[in-house]
């Protein structure tokens, strides 16, 4: 049996840092773990330009503790207004490695997304001039889908005509959490890949109910059934260099999820790889953790692979009830149980 595994260090291809004290929060979880990360730039207000990419990426610089080596990886947040023109800034600066398309009012702070791609076309035309990638948030957002069918029918209403508009486009199908996701990221050509969080890969839809309402189990896009999430840990262990890892980690406020209309997201950073450990092990595919969750995603982006290590113990360890935020807290993943794997 294996006790111990040590790979490449791993990246996170898709994260939430949130700003100010929550950032300061949950920034050494990430660091401790990841070399670098997609920093998602749904902020209030969002970040929709090079200049507030910029600006963001020196509040991260500036929470992270001495000796850390983490990198930011930048975003913007695509809107209706989006110019070529700050493509071509943002592409300029070096810093910014995707651009965020939330459909308008799909997730948390989506309000100023996009509402029709059609307004985009000249932004997405830099972009694919440009190879930089459309990081989608893959849902519809009509109140007269199913909220359990709404990335299944954005393949079709949506992403088959943007990738027929635009063939080169470079394209991150973001946290996938369906067989029809997985089969058409696999069909399509290598331009196109996905993030695979660790909560779509241990949990499905049942997390949400199991002995009366579970908040902290509440994120979007939300668990599907249990014949999605083996579709999922097929993918994310096949192999294929289309799927990579992305936490999706996403604090909120304890009071935030225990509410009435409780917020969208769960915190993951605490373990951030460990989680994912215990997904692979579970498949009988450790083997292909390190491929997943340390060369893919550095591959896709063209960014050089890490060259330091971490180190994984199987060795059973209880998450806290919960954690600081600020002057909040919030409840992570696993609140008050263990999880099989530790970070040495
Ligand atoms: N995943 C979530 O449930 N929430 C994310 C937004 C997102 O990634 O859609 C958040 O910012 O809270
Ligand atoms: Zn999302
Ligand atoms: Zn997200």
């Amino acid at each position: 049996m294996t006790s111990s595994l040590t790979i490449t260090r791993p990246d996170d291809w898709h994260l939430h840092l949130r700003d100010g004290a929550a950032l300061q929060a949950v920034l050494p979880d990430t660091a401790r773990r990841f070399g670098r990360a997609i920093v998602m730039p749904n902020l209030r207000p969002p970040v929709t330009t090079t200049d507030l990419a910029q600006a963001y990426r020196q509040r991260i610089l500036a929470a992270l503790q001495p000796g850390d080596r983490f990198e930011p990886l930048m975003t913007l947040y695509l809107t209706d207004k989006t110019s070529a023109e700050e493509i071509r800034l943002a592409k300029a600066s070096g810093i910014v490695h995707g651009v965020k398309l939330y459909p308008a009012g799909a997730t948390t702070n989506s309000d100023s997304g996009v509402t029709n791609l059609g307004h985009c076309v000249p932004a997405l035309e830099a972009m694919q001039e440009l190879g930089l990638p459309l990081l989608v948030h893959a849902e519809v957002t009509d109140a007269d889908v199913d909220v359990f069918d709404r990335e299944k029918v954005f393949i079709e209403r949506n992403m088959r005509p943007l990738l027929q508009r635009f063939p080169a486009l470079r394209v991150v199908f973001e946290h996938i959490t369906t067989r029809e996701a997985a089969q058409f990221v696999a069909e399509s050509p290598d331009n196109i890949a996905a993030t695979i969080t660790a909560h779509h890969l241990l949990m499905n839809r049942n997390a949400m109910f199991s002995g009366g309402m579970r908040p902290h189990h509440y994120c979007l896009p939300v668990l599907k059934r249990e014949d999605h999430r083996l579709a999922l840990v097929a993918a994310a262990t096949s192999g294929s260099p289309k799927f990579f890892l992305g936490t999706d980690s996403a604090p909120h406020p304890q009071s935030a999820k225990e509410s009435a209309c409780g917020c969208a997201g769960m915190y993951t950073s605490h373990a951030g790889i460990e989680l994912y450990a215990e997904a692979f092990e579970e498949a009988g595919a450790l083997n292909r953790l390190e491929g997943f969750a340390s060369f893919y995603g550095a591959d896709f982006y063209g960014l050089p692979r890490n060259t330091d290590t971490v180190t994984l113990v199987k060795e059973s360890w209880q998450v806290p009830d919960n954690l600081p935020l600020g002057e909040e807290r919030l409840v992570p993943l696993r609140a008050g149980q263990s999880i099989g794997w530790r970070l040495l």
